[in-house]
């Protein structure tokens, strides 16, 4: 289980609270969709989850772990169980989508691995599971930068589960893919919430986070105004997102 209390964050000379007092108990396998109108939060409050951005108040609990209080080895766990998705993620053009996967993201692969380039084949099996639990078993052998947008994000989901993600934080993740293309990488993601009890906190559209979402959380000026599971936004909450 995941525990956020009272989550401020404050910025710039005059302490403006960005974030204030939120709150939250998030369960694995949730899909929690963030909205909220520009500048509500959202981004910072997925920063401050990744520890990119400092907390000014608050405690944080994942599991027996207080990761404010543990110093370095709160971020270093949460480096290993959590991913932090970008909206465009930066794939190594020449290195095919199977690499991609088996090499990882900085930090989290050993350097003797990156020298050598060698892999243990049960890490092969196991970045080729993952491949195909994302749909992407025939794209294994081709190079990242032919990929479509689309696929270049599931490759980047691909390469976080084989790394052990638990948690994936994603910042529009479908910006600048189409419709279809945007739709499919949010229900892998939610079918992923399903079959592997991944948690996924993510700003998506209003329309994908009402079909998709486990849980929708509404943001206003840095705090909470709505928090639902389990149905559509009602017309006034839908009023205060704009
Ligand atoms: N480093 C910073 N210094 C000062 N203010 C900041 C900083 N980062 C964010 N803010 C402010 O914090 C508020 C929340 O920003 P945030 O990016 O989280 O909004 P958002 O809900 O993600 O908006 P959008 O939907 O437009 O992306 C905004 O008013 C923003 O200007």
């Amino acid at each position: 289980m995941i525990q956020i209390d009272n989550l401020t964050k404050a910025v710039g000379e005059h302490k403006t609270k960005v974030l204030d007092h939120i709150s939250l108990e998030i369960q694995h396998g949730e899909m929690i969709a963030l909205v909220g109108p520009s500048g509500s939060g959202k981004s910072m409050l997925l920063k401050c989850l990744a520890m990119k951005e400092s907390w000014t108040e608050g405690s944080f609990r994942v599991g027996d772990t207080d990761i404010i209080k543990a110093g370095f080895s709160g971020k270093r766990k949460l480096s290993k169980e959590w991913s932090y998705l970008e909206q465009s993620p930066q794939l190594h053009p020449e290195r095919t989508a199977l690499k991609t996967v088996l090499i990882g993201q900085m930090g989290q692969t050993p350097i003797w691995r990156m020298v050598t380039g060698m892999v243990r084949s049960d890490d092969y099996m196991g970045a080729m599971d993952v491949l195909e639990t994302l749909g992407l078993l025939d794209k294994a052998h081709q190079k990242a930068g032919t990929l479509s947008g689309g696929e270049k994000q599931r490759v980047a989901i691909a390469r976080a589960l084989a790394h052990g993600a638990k948690v994936i934080l994603a910042d529009e993740p479908i910006t600048g893919l189409d419709p279809r293309s945007g739709e499919d990488v949010i229900k892998t993601l939610r079918g992923l919430c399903t079959s592997e009890r991944l948690t996924v906190i993510s700003v998506i559209p209003l329309e994908l986070a009402e079909r998709y979402a486990t849980r929708i959380i509404g943001l206003q000026e840095g705090r909470i105004m709505f928090d639902i599971k389990g149905r559509r936004l009602t017309g006034p909450e839908r009023s205060k997102l704009i």
